[in-house]
């Protein structure tokens, strides 16, 4: 490896000029379309002039972010034997742009001949004569780095520009990452299509950044068909979604809906909470049963044949044979409203049936007509009752009757009592839903009619879902794929996921396959040993993560009296504001009014998570609850054992205090005055 400031570099720079002058010529061609004589009608004019308008944003020049980040320099021009005058020569970049001729001047990342600036080794150089990585500073091209691959005498060397994207400090929100994919994380974020991923990956190895890179790279890959089935990404809070939402339009993908569990569910209005074992029962599969029941509780068998008059005629359907009918149709596994609707159809055919062994010949209309008529809706409603997804999940937490007779041999009695409204509810409108019955509901949407199914769902934090919400979740994949992220010593719910392999198949995705992320991109070394050593206790199979980070961190553990620790954590904000980047204050949740009060007395700036961080902006207060999936360059913890109680149980409060504890990029000050917990203090 070389690093050169000389003459090359000016012939690089004349290259990003050239490049930027071609974007810009792509961009006024865009915008000088003139779609008037091409389109016949208004619609499609509307749709053209949408699209135009997409390339036209999507082919801005962001002068923050380089044009381009690598160069690949292969031994045998790929294609070659298809292109005339193909050089081996791609320079790599967010987004493809070509000259007037149409021959690229930088390729997008997610081209199959940019994989191997991402893949390529010594060991496999993929025929790859030299990698190039440049480095900038304020938008300057200033340097770059040279890897012979296929040069047998160059030693490998770890890369400089590589190590110190890595360190540069953090401010606003979460950016992209797609000039240093690792290798192990490349092969994921470019894993095909058809199957699901599952990540199991400690604190800060880069889940979310590869689960957002895939979303990129699908899209490229098989823009048309995601265009049409969509995309979704799901993470567990607000704030989290504001930190991430946007890396995927930096790589210039603007379409993809980002989304909590709670959102996708939100079809009553939740206004209450549940008890940690209320909620948990709710989340249970067994749930699902309950529910498959109590929408088909009413189907019941007719009494009485169904009689149709047509004309002078009069038809009739003995009751043994619309017995018949609806058997049927409830050994087949379809949704209830599809049955519902199918049943006036089935006994209208009966009565066609009879007719054409009468000597009739009636036509698809007749058959339309009778089904149509009073007789069969009646009979058809009456068998096979419409169901109203929210009535029925509230009836079922209501009438202890209707609850017992769906969960009789699922639920005990006890455990019936316990997720019973205390108060029944009312109305849709007002009753006291709670987030785990807003999922009951959504499931007893789907066992109505069936969910529209995305073309791929990113499914971030996973490890805190109950089965009930991963088939939530899995429902809106069915026909499409799924990338799972998650870390199950990170786990802070009363249910969270204890093997991927159960999960995945409440996910409806039993087949996928499970890979572990190993290597920590954002904890120093220390710091996460300090952190890991909460694993034996809160993740005993989980092996602890290793810290690509140069610096060891700097990780200070402060007693104080009771009655100072306020001012001490205040004193290490203050301390921390000295250094570079961002600050994020954690404490247990029931501390945060008295720290706010403490930031304000003292005049200090802060920012809730989620707000995005700015030089003049850059300590966040953070309730330990929303700590997950954030990063700070700093962090000061408050009283972690605090934090430990205010989670219903010690395994909960360990794992509350892992994510707490891993949040810090450079340096972490957790300041106490009671005891530490014993697996802390070692
Ligand atoms: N290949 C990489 N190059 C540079 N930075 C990286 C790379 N991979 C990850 N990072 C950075 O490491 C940090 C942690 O990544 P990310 O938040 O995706 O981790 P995570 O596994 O989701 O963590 P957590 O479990 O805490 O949610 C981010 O700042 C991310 O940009």
């Amino acid at each position: 490896m070389s690093i050169d400031t000389t003459e090359p570099l000016d012939r690089e720079r004349a290259h990003l000029a050239a490049s930027r002058a071609a974007l810009r010529a792509m961009r006024a061609d865009a915008e000088a379309l003139d779609i008037r004589d091409v389109t016949a009608n208004w619609v499609n004019a509307q749709v053209l002039q949408q699209q135009i308008e997409q390339r036209i944003e999507a082919l801005a020049d962001l002068s923050h972010t380089p044009l381009f980040f690598g160069r690949l320099d292969y031994l045998h021009p790929p294609g070659a034997d298809q292109a005339e005058g193909a050089t081996g020569r791609f320079y790599i970049g967010r987004r493809h742009v070509h000259d007037a001729d149409g021959d690229p001047m930088v390729i997008d990342w997610r081209a199959p001949v940019s994989q191997p600036f991402y893949r390529a080794s010594r060991k496999d150089p993929m025929d790859i004569a030299m990698r190039r990585r440049f480095g900038y500073t304020g938008g300057r091209l200033t340097a770059y780095e040279d890897e012979h691959l296929s040069d047998p005498a160059e030693a490998e060397t770890g890369s400089k520009l590589l190590q110190a994207e890595i360190e540069r400090p953090r401010v606003g929100p979460m950016r992209d990452i797609v000039a240093t994919i690792q290798p192990e994380q490349d092969e994921i974020v470019r894993a095909g299509i058809g199957g699901t991923v599952c990540v199991q990956g400690a604190p800060g190895t880069g889940k979310t950044a590869v689960g957002l890179h895939r979303v990129a790279y699908l899209l490229y890959a098989h823009r048309e068909r995601l265009a049409r089935t969509g995309t979704l990404v799901v993470g567990p809070n607000r704030s989290f979604l504001h930190y991430i939402e946007q890396v995927l339009p930096a790589l210039g993908e603007l379409h993809v809906k980002q989304a909590t569990v709670d959102d996708l569910v939100a079809h009553v209005p939740v206004r209450a909470t549940d008890t940690a074992r209320a909620a948990r029962l709710k989340g249970d599969a067994r749930m699902a049963q309950v529910l498959r029941r109590a929408v088909r509780d009413g189907i019941s068998a007719p009494t009485e044949p169904v009689v149709v008059v047509r004309g002078s005629r009069r038809w009739r359907v003995p009751a043994y044979e619309l017995e018949e009918i609806l058997g049927e149709l409830k050994a087949r596994d379809i949704r209830h409203g599809a049955a519902a609707d199918a049943l006036p159809q089935r006994i209208a055919h009966a009565v066609l049936t009879r007719m054409e062994a009468a000597g009739e010949a009636p036509d698809d209309r007749v058959q339309d007509a009778v089904a149509r008529s009073q007789p069969v809706r009646a009979a058809a409603k009456a068998m096979w009752p419409p169901v109203d997804p929210a009535k029925t999940v509230l009836r079922l937490l209501s009438e202890p009757e209707f609850l017992a007779r769906c969960a009789d041999g699922l639920l005990s009695e006890d455990e019936q009592k316990e997720i019973l409204w205390a108060k029944p509810g009312r109305g849709v409108k007002s009753a006291p839903w709670t987030a785990a019955d807003a999922v009951l509901v959504d499931e007893a949407m789907d066992l109505v009619r069936r969910t529209p199914s995305l073309g791929h769902v990113v499914l971030d934090e996973a490890q805190d879902l109950s089965p009930m919400q991963y088939r939530a979740v899995g429902r809106r994949c069915t026909t499409g794929s799924a990338t799972v992220l998650g870390d199950l010593a990170q786990g802070t719910t009363p249910w969270a996921t204890a093997s991927w392999q159960e999960a995945l198949a409440h996910l409806g995705k039993p087949d996928a396959t499970v890979e572990e992320l190993t290597r920590g991109f954002r904890v120093p070394r220390e710091v996460i040993a300090y952190a890991s050593r909460l694993l034996p206790a809160i993740a005993p199979d989980l092996a602890p993560a290793t810290s690509v980070r140069e610096s060891p961190g700097d990780l200070r553990v402060r007693q104080v009296a009771p009655q100072e620790l306020t001012a001490a954590v205040l004193a290490a904000s203050l301390e921390s504001l000295e250094r570079e980047g961002s600050i994020g204050l954690i404490a247990a949740d029931a501390r945060i009014d008295a720290l706010a009060e403490a930031l304000d007395d003292a005049g200090v700036r802060y920012l809730s998570p989620g707000e995005e961080t700015s030089e003049q902006a850059r300590l966040t207060l953070v309730p330990a609850s929303l700590a997950k999936g954030l990063e700070y360059d700093y962090v000061v913890l408050d009283e972690p054992s605090a934090v430990v109680d205010g989670e219903p149980d010690v395994r909960t409060g360990l794992r509350r205090l892992y994510v707490a504890l891993t949040r810090a990029v450079s340096g972490l000050i957790v300041v106490h005055a009671a005891a530490l917990p014993e697996q802390l203090a070692g």
